[in-house]
């Protein structure tokens, strides 16, 4: 590891607990402001803590009001000194350059960074390194972005009257709050802190008390690109010391934030206050509906990839996504076979400590969230449905936050597994007869953010939409679905170039592709009289 630190290493090859043996130890980091590390005010640190041994593993510092307040004063002072020559007015490829600095040193750290984040979260190797590359990606994407921007500057708009001149321009929000969550730490972060800074925002970061280390250590690359100091900062600790004020600040321009719909309410309340924008991304409780025409007797691979897709879609990351498909839709013809498969495949995965080659399961990310999960299966079960398989600690797993995989079955619609989000590796599954069945079904959620549908009448969709606006096949059905992201015959893939975000209680504000850089721009018209005449609505006084 690179970087300045805010004093010596204090974790041990000890410190890791069980695995394979690892000699990296980290940095102990201070906040990250101003671009340099510093203390927090009150001088406390949280305990980091890793979930698949429970073993402590290091500190991180604890933010209060008053470095929130000095963090914020620096991200102010970034975005105005010199008149914003050095960053918010500066030409976008200026700030280009420093993004595509930071994905090369997140591409040359990629190893180090996914390792820090497994210890962190539990999640698994392979799974942290993809983030790790998704990382890079997001930062190379935006610098692409910032420097089309200037080229949309000036856009003029077209007006009905010849002797006025209108055109746009597209200028930074401001300084932006951004307050993000723990299961995917660096990456979740970089889908704000790289569109803002590609706007020309200055920013500061509060990652998860549960998982801040890679966004920490963002810091230190930030030290090393050059990046103008101040124009991000990092701030972590706890969501009521530090992401409050945050929230709150009367000179934060904006906040973003990924998270609880509890908490996504708390920031919008905080922000009403002085009508500041917020844009939430929240919880979900989304569907996967597979369809009778992918029948293990016309096609096994179809069949295995659908069985597959409706694993990945709730054990990828143990289940912690937001999209997460965790309601199961099967048609009653194939609900048995499906049902079997998908209790074989789940038998056959591997869970593990994260660092271990082939994992596939690794821990959840806090004893919290393992209380939470376990509450959630004893309430399925106690209300009535039948935990078809897992439900427990798996048994060879003695310390760590582990959860088998689980799958339940027998649900009313009145439940609390089929009604909120567990956040967990676990999927509860009804069956449906018909299509329409199926879409009442999916919507029948306060939230909006993904569905997925697994159907084979692709073809026969695309000659109905040639032909008319088609409401009667399976797929333009799609439309019917009540969320910001349909999949379909997949779950879960993620682009940089598409839109993300859901509607109804998932949220509103659009990350990723250019609506995730249109989160952090105010559209500004700048209109011109450009007649020699006068303009002629009052009458001039005689004596002039
Ligand atoms: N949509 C998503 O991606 C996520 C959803 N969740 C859901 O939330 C549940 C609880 O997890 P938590 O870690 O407690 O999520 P949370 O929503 O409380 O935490 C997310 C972020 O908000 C901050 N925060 C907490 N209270 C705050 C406040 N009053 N003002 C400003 N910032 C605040 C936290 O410190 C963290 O950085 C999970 O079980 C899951 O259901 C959690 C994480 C991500
Ligand atoms: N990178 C992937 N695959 N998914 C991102 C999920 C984002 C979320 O849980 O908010
Ligand atoms: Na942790």
């Amino acid at each position: 590891m690179q970087g300045g630190g805010g004093g010596g290493s204090s974790s041990s090859r000890a410190l890791l607990g069980s695995g394979p043996s690892i000699a990296s130890p980290w940095p102990r980091r201070g906040l990250f402001i101003g671009g340099g590390w510093r203390e927090p005010a009150l001088g406390r640190r949280l305990p980091v803590v890793n979930p698949a041994t429970e073993a402590t593993i290091g500190d991180i510092p604890a933010a209060t009001a008053e470095d929130v307040e000095i963090a914020v004063a620096a991200a102010r002072d970034a975005f105005s000194s010199d008149g914003g020559r050095h960053w918010s007015r500066a030409p976008g490829a200026v700030r280009a350059k420093f993004l595509r600095a930071i994905a090369a040193k997140i591409n040359d750290r990629k190893s180090d960074l996914a390792l820090l984040e497994t210890l962190d979260s539990g999640k698994l190797l392979d799974e942290t390194n993809a983030d790790m590359e998704d990382v890079a990606a997001c930062f190379e994407y935006y610098a692409d972005l910032a420097e089309a921007l200037d080229e949309k500057q000036r856009s003029p708009i077209s007006l009905p009257m010849e002797n006025f001149k209108s055109h746009i321009l597209k200028e930074p929000i401001g300084v932006v709050g951004l307050i993000t969550p723990w299961n995917y730490p660096l990456l979740m972060a970089t889908w704000k802190v790289a569109p803002s800074l590609a706007a020309g925002c200055t920013a500061v970061l509060k990652p998860s008390e549960l998982a801040s280390l890679t966004c920490l250590e963002l810091g230190a690359i930030c030290i090393e690109v050059g990046l103008p100091p101040r124009v991000l900062n990092i701030i972590t600790g706890l969501g009521t010391e530090a992401g409050a004020p945050l929230s709150s600040h009367p000179h934060v321009d904006k906040v973003a934030f990924t998270g609880s719909t509890e908490t996504g309410k708390r920031i919008m309340t905080a922000a009403a206050q002085m009508v500041k924008p917020v844009s939430l991304e929240l919880g979900g409780k989304s569907p996967l509906i597979v369809f009778d025409d992918v029948d293990i007797d016309k096609g096994l691979s179809e069949f295995k990839s659908a069985v597959e897709w409706a694993m990945f879609g709730i054990f990828a990351n143990a289940g912690q996504v937001c999209s997460a498909t965790s309601r199961l839709l099967l048609h009653e013809k194939i609900a048995k076979q499906f049902l079997d498969r998908l209790v074989a495949w789940a038998k056959n995965i591997k869970i593990s400590d994260p660092l271990e080659e082939g994992c596939r399961l690794g821990s959840v990310v806090s004893e919290g969230q393992y209380e939470k999960i376990k509450k959630f299966i004893s309430t399925a079960r106690s209300e009535g449905a039948t935990i078809l398989y897992g439900g427990a600690r798996p048994q060879h797993l003695r310390r760590g936050f582990f959860i088998e995989p689980t799958i339940i079955t027998d649900v009313s619609t009145s439940m609390q597994i089929w009604r909120e989000e567990v956040f967990g590796p676990v999927i509860c599954v009804k069956e449906f007869r018909t299509e329409s069945e199926a879409v009442e079904l999916a919507n029948d959620t306060h939230y909006g953010l993904a569905g997925a549908v697994i159907a084979n009448d692709q073809e026969r969709c695309e000659r109905c939409r040639r032909i008319s606006s088609c409401n009667t096949c399976k797929i333009c059905r799609l439309q019917a679905l009540h969320s910001g992201i349909v999949w379909i015959n997949c779950s879960q893939p993620t682009f940089v170039q598409a839109p993300w975000g859901g509607n109804k209680r998932s949220g509103f504000g659009l990350e990723l592709g250019e609506w995730g850089l249109g989160n952090y721009l105010t559209v500004k018209q700048v209109t011109k009289y450009c007649s020699d005449e006068p303009w002629g609505w009052y009458q001039s006084p005689s004596k002039l």
